[in-house]
């Protein structure tokens, strides 16, 4: 079976996903899609020069002095008519600054006496906000292709986009295959054991914008398996388990029926060799993840985020930083490993220490990490202190 480097394997899977039609949903329902047009701005915010501060609105030439209190101006109103030398209009942070001041003296420093205010010497600009001062009518504000958050989401509501135009999301199903695993509450015979693999992937899927629908697990035979993915409502098939070489490995054998070109045979990777990806005849794609938990989260990080993020419309970036390794690390062999790792903020930078048992079946391990060291293929031996490749997990904190 031929072998793609990792970085090779995700070029020729984003290759295969492109982007979905778009379609027009409310904002507020837009947290995690992707743009699939620019938002501009058809109006500047804020869209007059206003007050930041509580106060009195004055020109600052007439500063410092007494000056007559002629208006108000509140924040959703305004002040009709223009301020004439020697005058001051009580101001309020947000409303609009009249026409004629140029300056706000905050309420704590001036002194009301009846229909006059005393202020100390003031600067034009002081405690003004500029129209336009955020965005100007006509600014792109969030580019096509961007991944709405909340600070993104406050940035469109500020324009006045009640609605935004995203990518479809992919629609992923997820096959668990294998005799031994079941999924509780069902009873696991004596020698079975909790599917831990599928329903960690759906909820990836989720997170990462697609919806995915857990289909039944199958059992070792043929033609359950094939059935399963013929039957399945996807634009990407993600099978768990059966991608190795043994003689209960029936997830290839199945693809093959249903007339799999192989995009990706398997990945020079460490956990995750038996990862492989391809085209069905019928055009919808089949990510195959091993069984074991480890390699199916490590692949799913840097394969399925990817290709859930291409479906989307959006570029995908992993979250890499740098990171000091806590302890030494044996050279690597020629498969590039990506190890589970705890990582240690401290002062001057952040330490990672992996986990001294990388087997790829354990789950404690995983669930107790929070990040992926990456060791390039054929690293040489690494001493505590020497930097390295961390991929920060999305944990919950
Ligand atoms: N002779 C060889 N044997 C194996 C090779 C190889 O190259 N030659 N590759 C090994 C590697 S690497 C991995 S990874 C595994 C993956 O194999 P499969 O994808 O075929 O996975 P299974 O054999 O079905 O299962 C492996 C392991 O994971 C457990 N499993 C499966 N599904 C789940 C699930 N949904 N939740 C929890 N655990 C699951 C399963 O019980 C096995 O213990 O193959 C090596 N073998
Ligand atoms: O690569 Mo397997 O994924 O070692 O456990």
């Amino acid at each position: 079976m031929k072998l793609l480097s990792v970085e090779a394997a995700r070029t020729a899977m984003v290759a295969e996903a492109s982007a979905l039609p778009a379609q027009t949903i409310p904002l507020q329902t837009a947290n995690g899609r992707v743009l699939a047009q620019d938002v501009a701005a058809d109006r500047a915010q804020p869209p007059f020069t206003n007050s930041a501060m509580d106060g009195w609105a004055v020109r600052a030439a007439d500063t410092p002095g007494a000056l007559a209190i002629v208006g108000e101006s509140a924040a959703g109103h305004g002040y009709e008519g223009a301020l004439a030398p020697g005058q001051a209009i009580r101001i309020f942070t947000g409303a609009a600054l009249p026409d004629g001041a140029d300056s706000v003296v905050i309420q704590e420093n001036a002194a009301r006496d009846a229909d006059e205010v005393t202020v100390p010497a003031a600067a034009p600009g002081d405690n003004i906000r500029d129209a336009g001062k955020d965005f100007r009518a006509g600014d792109v504000l969030l580019t096509k292709g961007t991944r709405i958050d909340p600070w993104r989401l406050s940035l469109a509501a500020s324009a006045g986009c009640a609605e935004v135009s995203v990518h479809a999301k992919p629609r992923i199903a997820i096959l668990s295959t294998g005799e031994e695993i079941v999924e509780a509450p069902a009873v696991p015979g004596p020698f079975q054991i909790y599917d831990s693999g599928s329903p960690a992937l759906k909820v990836m899927c989720e997170a990462w914008g697609a919806e995915a629908t857990k289909l039944s697990g199958v059992r070792d035979q043929l033609d359950a398996v094939i059935a399963a993915m013929r039957g399945a409502e996807a634009d990407l098939i993600v099978t768990v388990g059966g991608a190795s070489v043994g003689d209960h490995d029936l997830v290839r054998t199945a693809a093959e029926a249903l007339g799999i070109r192989y995009r990706v045979e398997s990945v020079a990777i460490r956990p995750g060799k038996p990862t492989f990806f391809g085209v069905l005849a019928d055009g919808r794609r089949l990510l195959g993840l091993p069984g074991n938990p480890a390699s199916a989260f490590v692949c799913a990080e840097l394969f399925l985020k990817p290709l859930i993020a291409a479906y989307c419309g959006a570029a995908h970036a992993p979250r890499m930083a740098t990171a000091r390794l806590a302890a030494p690390l044996a050279a690597n062999g020629p498969r590039e490993h990506w190890m589970r790792a705890k990582l240690t903020y401290k002062e001057g930078g952040i330490t990672a220490q992996p986990y001294r048992d990388q087997d790829s079946s354990l789950v404690s391990v995983f669930a107790a990490a929070d990040a992926l060291l990456r060791r390039p293929p054929s690293a040489s031996a690494s001493a505590a202190g020497d930097l390295v490749e961390v991929l920060l997990l999305d944990r919950a904190g």
